[in-house]
């Protein structure tokens, strides 16, 4: 598949509509002929529109807060939802189960039936496919709050079609931060295609007046990724949206634990998206950030996660990110109960509140890191720039083959893994091992320098160790997995 970096025109996307649509019976609903579509997406009241709460939230500078959630039954998803919302969720997911991410739609329809027969989910995830456009407007009229569907999904064309249509203003995922980590070996063209496909779809809607959110997946594997990596994963994708005509995009940003390099990152994350975009000719855009708590292991015990929750409270809404993703105490566990996910929440919101007026203070440290990573971002992306000759889809593209770009503890054979991140004396993420990855000596020698600097405290050498003690390390209650 050859992919461009180049708005899809109208007839090619109408074209390529009448094959995803076909894909499944619920794709053949009347709900989904665009006119019908754009009519019941105008009439979503603007406190249920995601985009433009999400501008209100960036005006009052506070954090909203959004949970994960899904479930396999409508009913059993609806009750959910609406308990998190009582719960004080300003965002509401729809997170959608794993064989809909696959495009498994047959094994998600058995799953609907056992859970329906059973009365509890046989599903991670809500299958937003099967119960099709009128299930999806019936979640939406049950909450009062925006709805976003949040998944995983490389192929997510029929699936973005099917929630818009039923009034859905919000849709996780890009063409790099839906494949890499989470599938096995789906090359980046398909993706990358699939995902301009789901982009188009909402620059129709943009051209028909409605706005609608799209949200690059930040974290990726989640797994001490290095902002720099992150971030420019997240400029990638916004671009490539942008050029098919979305105009309202959150670019998020999984916690990394160190509190200076974690406010710089969000910084750092609005300014250089809006500055790459700029450079590439999008203006009059919309960026927000999300904050995600913490993506790697978490402690066993409810308290100490509880804990580790609120700590990431305390820096999202110190860095005034837009929107914080939250977790529970059970997330060391599994899929939560709709009161441990209700916990989550309470706990975020009370932290948020408390420090709504307060923002996390300038300082050389601060300034560092964000030098850092604006370094680190700009070397990247210069890469990607001149190996697509100016097409960022391509370069993107030739990027990951070269492990120009690469995404440490990723499933997908379609990055190098060759990076190896590991904790510095302070606990911010630096690099281990760059195998390819498009850094200058400058940086190289920083990371270094920095990472000695731990190895000569702790007496150890700079290997592989330092990077799982610190896989390991939050898990059993520290940030760096020190030498015993
Ligand atoms: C980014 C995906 C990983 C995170 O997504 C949470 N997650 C996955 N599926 C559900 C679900 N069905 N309900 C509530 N949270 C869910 C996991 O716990 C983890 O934190």
């Amino acid at each position: 598949m050859r992919v461009r970096n180049k708005k899809w025109s109208l007839e090619y996307f109408l074209e390529v509509r009448k094959e995803v649509l076909s894909t499944w019976p619920t794709g053949d609903s009347p709900l989904l002929d665009l006119d019908t579509a754009v009519e019941t997406l105008r009439a979503v009241p603007e406190h249920k529109n995601f985009a433009l709460k999400l501008l209100k939230a960036d005006k009052e500078k506070r954090t909203y807060i959004q949970p994960r959630a899904g479930v396999a039954t409508l009913q059993g998803h609806i009750e959910l939802l609406k308990h998190l919302e009582q719960a004080g969720a300003d965002f509401l997911p729809s997170t959608i189960d794993s064989y809909t991410r696959h495009n498994r739609y047959l094994e998600a329809q058995e799953g609907i039936e056992i859970s329906e027969k059973e009365q509890r989910s046989f599903l991670n995830g809500f299958p937003a496919v099967n119960h099709g456009v009128e299930g999806c407007m019936e979640v939406l009229k049950a909450v009062n709050v925006p709805l976003q569907a949040r998944h995983g999904t490389p192929d997510a064309r029929l699936l973005s079609e099917i929630i818009h249509a039923a009034g859905w203003t919000s849709n996780e995922g890009g063409g790099i931060s839906y494949n890499i980590p989470y599938a096995k070996n789906i090359s980046l063209a398909d993706s990358i295609y699939y995902w301009q496909y789901c982009d188009r779809l909402v620059g129709y809607y943009e051209d028909h007046g409605i706005h609608i959110n799209r949200e690059p997946f930040g974290p990726l594997t989640g797994t001490l990724v290095p902002p720099s990596i992150a971030i420019t994963v997240g400029i990638i994708e916004s671009i490539l949206a942008a050029t098919q005509g979305v105009k309202h995009i959150s670019v998020g940003y999984g916690q990394c634990g160190n509190v200076v390099q974690d406010v710089a990152a969000i910084q750092m994350l609005k300014e250089l998206t809006e500055y790459y975009l700029y450079t590439f000719g999008h203006k009059n855009m919309h960026i927000t950030t999300v904050f995600h708590q913490w993506m790697g292991g978490f402690p066993k015990d409810e308290a100490e996660a509880l804990g580790l929750i609120s700590m990431a409270s305390t820096v999202a809404s110190l860095s005034k990110a837009t929107k914080m993703i939250t977790k529970t105490p059970v997330e060391s566990i599994g899929v939560p109960t709709k009161e441990m996910n209700a916990t989550g929440i309470k706990a975020s919101k009370f932290v948020v509140n408390l420090l709504k007026d307060q923002a996390f203070p300038d300082s050389q440290k601060l300034n560092l890191e964000k030098e850092m990573i604006r370094k680190e971002v700009t070397c990247l992306m210069d890469k990607v720039i001149d190996l697509g000759l100016g097409d960022v889809a391509i370069g993107a593209i030739k990027a990951f083959e070269y492990g120009v770009i690469d995404i440490p503890f990723a499933p997908s054979k379609q990055t190098m893994g060759l990076v190896l991140p590991a904790r510095d004396n302070e606990g911010c993420i630096r690099i281990l091992e760059f195998g390819h990855l498009g850094m200058s000596e400058e940086v190289k020698n920083f990371h270094k320098d920095k990472l000695k600097e731990r190895a000569l405290k702790e007496d150890r050498a700079l290997d592989f160790q330092m990077t799982v003690d610190d896989v390991y390390a939050v898990s059993e209650g520290s940030l760096i997995g020190r030498k015993a």
